[in-house]
């Protein structure tokens, strides 16, 4: 792992009018808005991202379009620390909409320049804007409520078919500057013979434990059925490729820690550890401090986050993260109607 800061971020910063404009916008949204449980928020996002900063609006549209950078970064964001309040011990039992709220409007604006924002009826319980903060009884745990330990680099929800195609992170407070690693593929660096077998179906990455029954509340036996095609992938453990669009410039899907290759396929083992081996050398820190929204293209980049000493005291590194996916019909199967944005 490199110590150095990764110096190739495509980045933005907002000018201070810029900044107060989009706070004030923000604050507008969140008054106007009663929850993101209304049809007509992400009915209207389009129309009101159009009132974003021109710079940011064609600074998101170019890191889409290009599709070259793995990570892009919105610097310079006022996100008030007052009417924020402290950093919550847990996810579970808030009110919702909460002080945050307007920040959380922010992200979804972000990613309806990018695409559709959509969340998981196994993960946190089915919030649409997840948060990323330090839990103690997950203090040692691959979730990114952990902190001990490192969270090591990931495609997130590597294991299913409908994952996002961008992530978004919107860092709150991160007083002690803890890193999150991004990295990407240096394509050189491996064999045609691996990349081939790289891009055939011979790899199975398990859910991570962010979608098990254990990491969200489940009231009733209607509830626990949301898990049922979260247990069918660790059950049947179906395979799938690790690369896979354009063979000169592939697209990845990577969680180590979740991976496994069949036994006798020594041919998938060695092509699966040249292509650790490489993304592993080119992992970055890039640190998202407060006022830092980070955007991951989830084909192009892994990420995780260094480890950390928690403080549990509300003050601790709080970010917010949305899924972003360019095509909501793809995941029509998984969606109980047509208007719901959870999978599952
Ligand atoms: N290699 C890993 N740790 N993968 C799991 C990543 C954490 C997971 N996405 C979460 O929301 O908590
Ligand atoms: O905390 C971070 O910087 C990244 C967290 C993350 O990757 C996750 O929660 O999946
Ligand atoms: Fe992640």
């Amino acid at each position: 792992m490199s110590n150095l800061t990764d110096q190739s971020t495509h980045s933005y910063t907002l000018t201070p009018d810029e900044a107060a404009v989009t706070a004030a916008f923000a604050l507008e949204l969140a008054a106007d808005y009663p929850s993101f449980g209304d049809p007509l928020l992400l009915r209207d996002l389009p129309r009101l991202a159009a009132r974003l900063p021109l710079g940011v609006q064609n600074f998101l549209r170019g890191f889409k379009l290009d599709d070259h950078h793995g990570h892009a970064v919105i610097r310079g964001h006022e996100f008030d620390q007052q009417r924020i309040g402290p950093t919550p011990a847990h996810w579970r039992g808030r009110g919702r909409p909460g002080p945050e709220f307007p920040e959380e409007l922010l992200l979804m604006l972000y990613s309806a320049l990018l695409g559709e924002p959509f969340g998981w009826a196994t993960q946190q319980d089915g919030h649409l804007v997840h948060d990323i903060f330090p839990i103690r009884q997950h203090e040692n745990d691959q979730l990114g409520m952990g902190s001990k330990e490192l969270l090591t680099w990931h495609t997130e929800d590597a294991f299913h078919p409908y994952r996002s195609d961008y992530l978004i992170l919107g860092a709150l407070r991160n007083p002690d500057h803890v890193p999150t690693t991004v990295g990407e593929l240096d394509l050189s660096s491996l064999s045609c013979e691996d990349i081939d077998v790289l891009f055939e179906p011979r790899f199975y990455i398990a859910p991570d434990e962010s979608h098990l029954p254990k990491n969200n509340t489940i009231t009733s036996e209607e509830e626990a059925a949301r898990f049922a095609t979260i247990q069918r992938m660790i059950d049947e453990r179906p395979l799938g490729p690790l690369l896979y669009g354009s063979r000169l410039d592939p697209y990845m899907r990577l969680d180590p820690y979740f991976t496994s290759v069949p036994e006798h396929d020594t041919e998938a083992q060695r092509a699966y550890d040249a292509l650790f081996k490489v993304v592993d050398a080119g992992m970055r820190e890039f640190v998202a401090d407060q006022g830092d929204v980070l955007f991951i293209d989830n084909h192009r980049a892994v990420h995780g986050r260094l480890p950390f000493k928690a403080r549990y005291d509300g003050t601790d590194r709080w970010l917010k993260r949305v899924c972003v996916t360019a095509d909501l019909r793809r995941s029509r199967e998984m969606r109980a109607t047509a208007e719901t944005r959870l999978l599952g």
